[in-house]
């Protein structure tokens, strides 16, 4: 497995790469040949039996040198990289500290021998600065600038490249060898899924599972015999892993020997692939802020053995959702001040201390008068306005002016809106009525609400479990309770990872994207009133996840990251979780799209239990994942009795191909005006990269999986559709 034999038959493989600024500027379209010269050597000459994979020009710029080092040893996993030029004392000559910057180890004795045979050449040798080392299983050689210098200088180190190379090849393979060998043996290494599902951990599952470690590929009966094929183009079919709906028995992967396999029943042995030795970052943590350092367990540069199938089980959206909502533990209960409430759910009853209203009140802008004094003239005798109290009574054949919610004066019995009024006689200067007459025949409690008519004293106004929005904390401030029993609501952690992300007003350098995830989820979070803490960006590497993950643990009760938790070798987010923190990772895979890779985790930390929500990074993922994971567990958390998402019908405007996997299609409902039934109109390219699939989405319509029958569905069909947004 860590050596591919026709890489061993065509020899070394080597990369050759330029420095020089020059160089750099006339090569811009079309290589110069500098460095021709040493292919020459290695092909023609056959200096030692090697092919030469890779040519570049960079200029001396450290940082582009050791971008491409890192990229030809850890990505292009060449062998030996000659790199030529840049090692001078001009200040523009950075090679080798650029070189030094990325390898794990040096090997000077090759750089002294360069030098010692350049000194027997020319005492100008002396003004060579050249560094070699080790980076991973790659091999990395300084050579002067010039033809003549660097031809020198290789013929001088290749007898030993052969042999260095092996060295470096051994130790893969004898990586590899040990871990099997101790697999062979017995050594309880963790099982694979071993936490999922959670009702099946008993020692007979996990000696079956020690027994089935190198024979991976185990099948079990399925209910559903959904394949999960040909997602955005990566289609391999792989076998074992793809188990919708399976029960009982829990998928196998394919273990690779380094790798961290999920469990937190680790034996205190859960690092099979590591070395003793620590890396340093190559990276850079850009978050080290007192250059501390965090050394994770997870070894960056065992890529060899990272899995190549993923160890984790999948399981269905619905079983998903099941084990995120039995982790998602309703809140201790705490007083809180009503304005500081919204949203959140009630942990206790409430009832009217008083009653409303607490006097009889007029409903209308008029008078109060004797209904017993039948319509005709009434002499007016003054008023009553709200928020003061009456003194003076009405006596037969008078009236009192009142307004919409003034007290009732005493003696009145009916209110006669003013519209049901003439004015008869007033004051000169119009400062006073003085004679009205009624148009209309009053009854007894015309106009008036009656005390407690709105809310009786002592009645219940609010009830446990029922969510606080606006007329609930308005029924609150009209009862005067103004301290609460809510559930505890948790604070959520949004973090992005990964190497290629900048903030939304960084300007766009090589390689780069802007960090989109943490403003959908952080905006999502917020929407549900839910307090955040922005996280920042973790880079690709164990130690700034550890890093940022650890910090995440003090600030935050929810932990939602996004990226990092698929196949590639930096997806470390796993890895990290498990080996690091000791977490409970109770699924790594859901069959869905998107989302496929949707990671929970849970650990205790200072005696409380955190959830970790590892959300895929693609930017539709995270947001759809968010939604139907994230924000139930919270409303779980905080006392929803029903966390679970709305789900309508809709019809459908166009036709659909369905997908190997449950797809969440992102539509906008909206309704015609003679039809009841929601329209779903589709966002259009549903690929999980394209956050335009979320533009104004309001729903999500539950596509069910392709089978051999079922592969599309029509224009007009109806099908079931999760509300996320407002309607
Ligand atoms: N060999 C396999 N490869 C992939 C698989 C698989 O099963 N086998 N699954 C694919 C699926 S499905 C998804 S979804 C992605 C998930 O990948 P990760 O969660 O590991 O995320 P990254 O690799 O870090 O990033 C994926 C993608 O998203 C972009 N990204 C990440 N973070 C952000 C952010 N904060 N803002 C904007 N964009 C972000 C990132 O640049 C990548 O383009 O894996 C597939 N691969
Ligand atoms: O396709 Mo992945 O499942 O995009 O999320
Ligand atoms: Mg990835």
């Amino acid at each position: 497995m860590a050596d591919d034999k026709g890489e061993q038959n065509n020899g070394i493989l080597v990369g050759i790469l330029s420095i020089s600024d020059t160089y750099y500027n006339d090569s811009i379209g079309g290589n110069q040949g500098k460095g021709d010269n040493l292919r020459r050597l290695i092909e023609e000459d056959k200096l030692f039996t090697g092919r030469v994979v890779l040519e570049d020009i960079v200029p001396d710029d450290r940082e582009k040198i050791a971008d491409r080092l890192k990229e030809w040893s850890d990505v292009r996993k060449l062998e030996l990289v000659l790199t030529t030029g840049g090692t001078g004392f001009s200040p523009r000559d950075v090679t080798p500290e650029a070189t030094k910057s990325v390898i794990d180890k040096e090997a000077p004795g090759m750089a002294i021998a360069m030098i010692k045979g350049s000194l027997d050449i020319t005492p100008l040798a002396m003004l060579t600065r050249l560094s070699c080392g080790i980076r991973g299983s790659t091999l990395i050689i300084n050579l002067p600038g010039s033809p003549k210098g660097s031809e020198e200088c290789l013929r001088i180190v290749s007898p030993s490249i052969p042999h260095a190379v092996d060295l470096l090849r051994d130790s893969r393979v004898e990586v590899a060898q040990i871990h099997k060998d101790l697999l062979a043996e017995g050594v309880k290494f963790p099982p694979q899924g071993s936490n999922f599902p959670p009702g099946h951990r008993d020692t007979h599952e996990y000696q079956h599972h020690k027994h089935q470690l190198e024979h991976t590929h185990h099948h079990h009966h399925h209910h559903n015999s959904h394949g999960d094929h040909g997602d955005n183009g990566h289609s391999h079919h792989h076998h074992g892993d793809k188990s919708p709906g399976e029960h009982g028995h829990r998928a196998h992967g394919h273990q690779s020997p380094g790798h961290h396999s999920p469990s937190h029943h680790s034996s205190g042995h859960h690092s099979p692939g590591h070395h003793d030795h620590h890396h340093g970052n190559h990276h850079g943590n850009h978050h080290g802020k007192h250059g501390h350092h965090i050394n994770s367990k997870v070894d960056p540069s065992l890529v060899a053995f990272r899995a190549r199938e993923s160890p984790y089980p999948i399981i269905t959206v619905d079983e998903a959702l099941k084990i995120v909502l039995e982790h998602a533990e309703t809140q201790k209960v705490e007083e809180v001040d009503f304005r500081k409430a919204l949203g959140r759910y009630l942990a206790e009853d409430i009832f009217a201390k008083d009653a409303l209203p607490p006097f009889p009140a007029s409903i209308k802008d008029g008078y109060a008068v004797i209904a017993a004094d039948g319509s005709g003239l009434r002499h007016v005798m003054g008023e009553s306005t709200a928020g003061d109290m009456p003194v003076r009574k009405v006596t037969p054949g008078h009236c009192m002016r009142i307004n919409t919610g003034a007290p009732l004066p005493q003696g009145a019995d009916a209110v006669i809106q003013v519209e049901d009024t003439t004015l008869e006689k007033w004051t000169d200067d119009g400062k006073r009525e003085v004679e009205i007459k009624l148009l209309t025949v009053p009854k007894i409690g015309q106009d008036i609400r009656k005390v407690g008519s709105d809310i009786a004293e002592g009645s219940q106004v609010l009830c446990k479990g029922q969510r606080l929005g606006p007329a609930e904390l308005g029924l609150l401030a009209t009862v005067g309770v103004t301290t609460i029993k809510c559930y505890h609501a948790p604070v959520v952690g949004v973090m992005s990872t990964g190497d290629e992300l900048v903030e939304p007003d960084a300007p766009l350098t090589k390689g780069k994207i802007r960090d989109s995830n943490r403003t959908t989820l952080i905006s999502q979070l917020t929407d549900y009133g839910i307090t955040v803490k922005d996280l920042g960006i973790a880079p690709d590497t164990p130690d700034g996840l550890l890093k940022l993950l650890k910090s995440a643990l003090k600030n935050a009760e929810i932990i939602v990251t996004s990226g990092g938790v698929s196949m590639g070798e930096k997806d470390f987010v796993k890895q990290v979780l498990q080996a690091d923190f000791k977490a409970d990772i109770h699924f790594g895979r859901v069959f869905m799209k998107p989302g496929k890779p949707t990671t929970f985790a849970s650990l205790v930390f200072n005696g409380v239990k955190k959830l970790f929500f590892s959300l895929p990074g693609n930017p539709v993922s995270a947001l759809v994942t968010c939604n139907l994971y994230v924000i139930p567990a919270y409303q779980k958390m905080i006392g929803s009795p029903n966390p679970r998402r709305t789900i309508v019908k809709a019809r459908i405007d166009r036709d659909a191909r369905l997908d190997p996997r449950p797809e969440y299609h992102r539509v906008v409902l909206s309704w015609k005006p003679d039809d009841p039934t929601p329209i779903a109109t589709s966002t259009g390219n549903q690929i999980s990269s394209r956050l335009l699939s979320m533009r104004c989405a309001n729903a999500l319509m539950m596509l069910p999986p392709k089978t051999d029958n079922f592969t599309e569905v029509k224009v007009g069909d109806i099908v079931d559709a999760m509300i996320i947004g407002r309607i």
